[in-house]
């Protein structure tokens, strides 16, 4: 028991301060409750002696008000400090996830699944949020109201009070019994729940595919399969711990009885007086009070120390180790130096070695697969190389701040995504510092203020979540207008084809060159016109690169490149003439 009030207590980390107002708070409102009954206690010695008088009753009814004040301001105190004490429990955790997930590799999203980091930050810290300060109070709160109310029957009749200790002790094993209970049930519901935001997510992120292939059935399977789980397994707990809360009622019930007999009992033998009889019938009634709320809230305060757990798991996820380096980068070279890569087991590069210069323009080419991209997350250390060595600048890029690293690199993929927002603010995702005009500027530059100056609100039209509200070369335009504003001295940039009409390429041409003016630029490129004007074409096949060099030497030399050149060519010649 004591152990998961110090694992709370641990977790509230800043927040213990206002943990510990609460519960003093609570335990104040506890005495102030018990102060009521001193006053019909009082009313009722006056009453039974026949000496009643006007100021017995003021005095009661003062010591009733005074009481009743006290409730109203130790609930609220307590109730203050204990919804700002989950409110930022749960905040400071949800940014301490938010600064972790920027430092770890990509590889570490495929190896935890999105469903988990969800369920962690919404269900896990809402859980957190809303019930473990109120919960302490409820519990510890609760269990110290029966204690006082069990020493003050003790003070009147100890006879009494050991019958209530009795009826509080077995009350307490009963409760501890459930607990343990609740315990082998937790983790696992944790775990089915994880599996049901997964679902949940995956079919609202899938909705478009369910829908074009008529899969409604199909994948309602599984989401249908983790909600029936979820809530089979929390009717199964109910159900267990429903004989634990049966015998607390029935232990509560006995006792009650045994009080009220043996008060009656000793009023006969005159052990007691009548008013003191008829206070501790009353006092029998209310004594368990608090404890049933401890008691049945003892379960869900297990329920919320697995939530706590669960938001543990942040704390193994390992950061990329960064370097110390921040100070501004003067020379923009990169250079792979015998760098090879695996997803996994699946080996990607092997023993690479190229040397991309300054303020030059190198266009990757390869078949589908070749490892293009992964090339270019390489050098943006989204993943770690496994071995060999990318340097920046004559540095290896692991001895940088990440941050440092970050602000040198642009990268505009094909895959455009969008934040929820204005259209200004994600152009100012590149820069937020940027203003009204710079943002403008840059839209221009990648030609798509027209269009935006089309739209409804103009700049400050909201954009939907993943940018669904825009055609494909729309998003490419701002997020080139975003690389724009970012102004880093490296560009890459997998050169879109899918996504663009005739009319825009020429648009989109503009916007690249004005994007990759004087930088030095890694191109993934698809277009026959992009990779003849590169000063430098690396060609990878088969986790090698095969051949480098000019389109020139390169279509001279006649390997794969001419190949793939050749290709190209007549795919282009009949796109034109289709
Ligand atoms: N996160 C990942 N985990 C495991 N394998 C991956 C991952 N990303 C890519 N791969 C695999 O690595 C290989 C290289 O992928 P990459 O995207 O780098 O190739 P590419 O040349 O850019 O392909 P394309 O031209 O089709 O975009 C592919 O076989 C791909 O399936």
């Amino acid at each position: 028991m004591t152990a998961i009030f110090k694992k709370i207590w641990n977790f509230s980390e800043e927040e213990q301060g206002n943990i510990k107002k609460s519960v003093i708070a609570g335990f104040f409102h506890a005495l102030f409750n018990s102060l009521q009954f001193a006053a019909i206690y009082y009313m009722l010695v006056e009453i039974f002696s026949g000496t009643i008088s006007y100021q017995a009753i003021f005095i009661s009814f003062v010591i009733l008000f005074v009481s009743l004040i006290g409730k109203i301001l130790t609930q609220k105190i307590s109730q203050m400090n204990q919804t700002h004490a989950g409110y930022f429990m749960a905040a400071h955790k949800r940014m301490e996830i938010g600064e972790k997930i920027k430092k770890v590799p990509m590889g570490f999203f495929s190896d935890y699944s999105l469903g988990r980091l969800t369920s962690i930050a919404t269900t896990s810290l809402s859980l957190v949020e809303q019930w473990i300060p109120m919960l302490l109070v409820l519990v510890l709160g609760g269990t110290l109201n029966t204690l006082v109310f069990v020493a003050g029957i003790f003070i009147f009749n100890y006879k009494i009070g050991l019958i209530a200790s009795l009826g509080v002790l077995v009350f307490f094993i009963v409760t501890s019994l459930m607990q343990k209970k609740s315990i082998s049930n937790s983790s696992k519901i944790a775990k089915t729940q994880e599996n049901l935001t997964k679902n949940v997510l995956s079919t609202i992120q899938g909705m478009q595919v369910i829908k074009s292939y008529n899969l409604d059935g199909e994948n309602n399977e599984q989401l249908d399969k983790s909600i029936k789980d979820t809530s089979n397994l929390l009717l199964k707990l109910e159900k267990s711990l429903t004989p634990y809360t049966v015998i607390q009622r029935i232990v509560v019930g006995i006792t009650i009885v045994a009080m009220i007999f043996v008060s009656v009992k000793l009023n006969i033998y005159g052990e007691l007086v009548l008013a003191e009889t008829i206070m501790m019938i009353m006092a029998s009634f209310v004594i368990f009070e608090g404890l049933i709320g401890a008691g049945s809230n003892m379960a869900i305060l297990r329920a919320a120390e697995n939530a706590i757990d669960s938001v543990g798991f942040i704390n193994e996820i390992h950061d990329m180790k960064e370097g110390s380096i921040s100070t501004p980068i003067i020379n923009y070279d990169i250079e792979f130096k015998n760098v090879s890569f695996s997803y996994d087991e699946r080996e990607i590069l092997k023993e690479v070695f190229c040397l991309i210069k300054e303020k030059s323009m190198t266009a990757i080419v390869g078949p589908s697969g070749s490892g293009k991209t992964t090339f270019c997350n390489l050098i943006a250390r989204f993943w770690d190389v496994d071995s060999g060595e990318i340097l920046i600048g004559g540095k290896n890029i692991k001895d940088y701040r990440i941050e440092n690293l970050m602000d040198s690199i642009s990268m505009v993929f094909q895959d455009v995504y969008l934040f929820e927002d204005t259209i200004e603010n994600n152009i100012k995702f590149g820069n937020p510092n940027a203003r009204k005009d710079e943002v403008i500027a840059a839209a221009k530059k990648a030609q798509c203020h027209d269009f935006i100056m089309g739209l409804q609100d103009q700049y400050q039209t909201i954009i939907g979540e993943g940018g669904t509200s825009l055609s494909g070369g729309e998003k490419q335009r701002i997020s080139i207008a975003r690389a724009i504003i970012k102004d880093a001295p490296i560009i890459m940039f997998d050169e879109a084809t899918a996504n663009i009409d005739p009319e825009n390429e020429d648009k989109l041409k503009d916007a690249i060159e004005s994007l990759t003016q004087d930088k030095t630029v890694i191109m993934i490129a698809h277009r026959l016109k992009t990779i003849r004007n590169a000063d430098q074409i690396l060609v990878l096949n088969k986790r090698r690169i095969v051949e480098r060099g000019s389109h020139k030497t390169l279509m001279e030399h006649g390997g794969l490149y001419k190949d793939l050149m050749n290709a190209k060519y007549i795919s282009e010649s009949w796109k034109l003439t289709n």
